[in-house]
């Protein structure tokens, strides 16, 4: 490591902003990493669902990394602005959710929680009076079967797929909207799931619609007025995606005026979680052991794979970019998507008289992202020189391999 700064040589430092579980801490190589939740300056922050804005920036700030899938809780533009990946671990989580909104079925179709209150209210009675009065009360808690009903997924990304997979094991139709689906995500999806058009024609069609797609300023009361207008009298709608896709008022609405049975959703709020057919649970989707650990390892990984190499591998707002580690001296450098930047940086590394032995660019909306390995070592004028061009946003010497 002859000639490499020693500022550069320290400790990465990972800050944790959320209980972050330890096999994913441990991934980090104690010879090469500190990470602490105290740390004012680190080169990355991992965290779940702290929210985390403008002010975390600093100039050392390198990575930002979600143990989980939604970034809502992130001001992600100010950190792509900054040229600050910041990752997420898609499907990491999936199982758990999927696992839970199967219990929100059953719990949406039979009389599981009234009748649980139920017995638990039956103190005064002996053994023989409580057979008899269950076996004349229970026609009260009568439900229905998820078999033969259709369900309609919103969002068909990780946990939509396997939520519609899940449900048509259990002999559901499955109908599904995502005007965004991925290619992966696409081959991911049982055929038989029918694709709609549009959200009305899903709302129009199902028994049963689960949510399961981000909350972007697009999405934000998705499901409102109109689409509630839309829906199947009797409809039961799961939410195990986020708050704010679903307008509260109008759902509540919707419950008063029968439209919707039940509303199952793992987000409360006041104005609902008291309300009949409300079934409100306190974000538990990604709540188990198996989940918290395959998220923390997932961050971890990207997180090493990014402070040491460079590569990106999901990131909600920066190109997918691996490259080979061939020798040499690595530099990574994010610009503005503008035209002519890439000859600018390769004009700076010529007048240094640095050979380039490999190099790989990739853009995604407003940002570019480029490796460039170098046969010798850059030095500090020449990270000056990439830093000071017009719409460069970051330049990083990688540590040596
Ligand atoms: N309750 C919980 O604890 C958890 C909640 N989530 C939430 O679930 C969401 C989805 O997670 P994943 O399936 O892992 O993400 P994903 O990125 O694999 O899938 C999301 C899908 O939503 C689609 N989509 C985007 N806009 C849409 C629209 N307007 N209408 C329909 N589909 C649309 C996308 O094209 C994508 O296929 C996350 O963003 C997060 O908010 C995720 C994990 C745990
Ligand atoms: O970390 C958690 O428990 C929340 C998981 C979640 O909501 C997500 O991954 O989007």
């Amino acid at each position: 490591m002859a000639g490499w700064p020693a500022r550069e040589l320290r400790m990465f430092h990972i800050q944790t902003l959320n209980q972050i579980a330890v096999c994913g801490l441990e991934r980090f190589p104690r010879e090469r990493y500190e990470v602490a939740s105290e740390f004012s300056q680190p080169d990355a922050i991992l965290l779940r669902s702290h929210r985390l804005g403008a002010e975390a920036l600093h100039p050392g700030l390198k990575a930002v990394a979600r143990a989980g899938a939604g970034v809502n809780n992130i001001t992600v533009p100010a950190f792509t602005a900054a040229g600050v990946p910041v990752f997420n671990t898609p499907g990491a989580n999936a199982n758990a959710v999927k696992e839970l909104v199967l219990a929100a079925l059953l719990l949406g179709s039979r009389g599981i929680l009234p009748g649980i209150d139920w017995v638990r209210s039956l103190t005064a009675l002996d053994e023989q009076a409580m057979h008899a009065t269950i076996e004349a009360e229970k026609k009260r808690f009568r439900g229905q079967e998820l078999t033969g009903r259709t369900l309609g997924v919103v969002g068909l990304g990780a946990i939509g797929s396997r939520v519609a997979e899940m449900a048509l094991g259990l002999g559901m139709q499955v109908i599904g909207f995502d005007p965004a689906l991925s290619v992966d995500a696409a081959w991911r999806l049982p055929h038989q799931v029918r694709r709609m058009e549009s959200l009305p024609a899903l709302m129009a069609r199902a028994d049963y619609v689960t949510l399961h797609l981000p909350l972007l300023e697009s999405t934000r009361h998705l499901l409102g007025r109109e689409a509630f207008s839309q829906a199947r009298p009797g409809m039961r709608l799961l939410n195990f995606a986020r708050d704010g896709i679903v307008d509260d008022a109008a759902a509540l609405e919707a419950l008063r005026a029968g439209r919707l049975a039940a509303y199952l959703t793992d987000f409360p709020s006041p104005a609902l979680m008291r309300e009949p057919g409300v079934v409100a649970l306190p974000h538990l989707g990604a709540s188990t052991g198996e989940s918290e650990e395959n998220c923390a390892r997932m961050a971890a990984d990207q997180l090493i794979d990014f402070l040491e190499h460079g590569n990106i591998v999901n990131a909600v707002n920066f190109p997918t970019l691996v490259l080979e580690r061939s020798g040499g001296h690595r530099l990574a450098v994010s610009n503005r998507n503008v035209p002519k930047m890439l000859g600018q940086l390769l004009s700076v590394l010529a007048d240094a008289n640095l050979n380039v032995l490999d190099m790989l660019n990739r853009s995604r909306e407003d940002i570019a992202y480029n490796l460039l390995d170098l046969e010798t070592a850059p030095d500090a004028t020449v990270l000056t020189r990439l830093a000071a061009i017009e719409g460069v946003v970051g330049v990083r010497r990688l540590p040596p391999v």
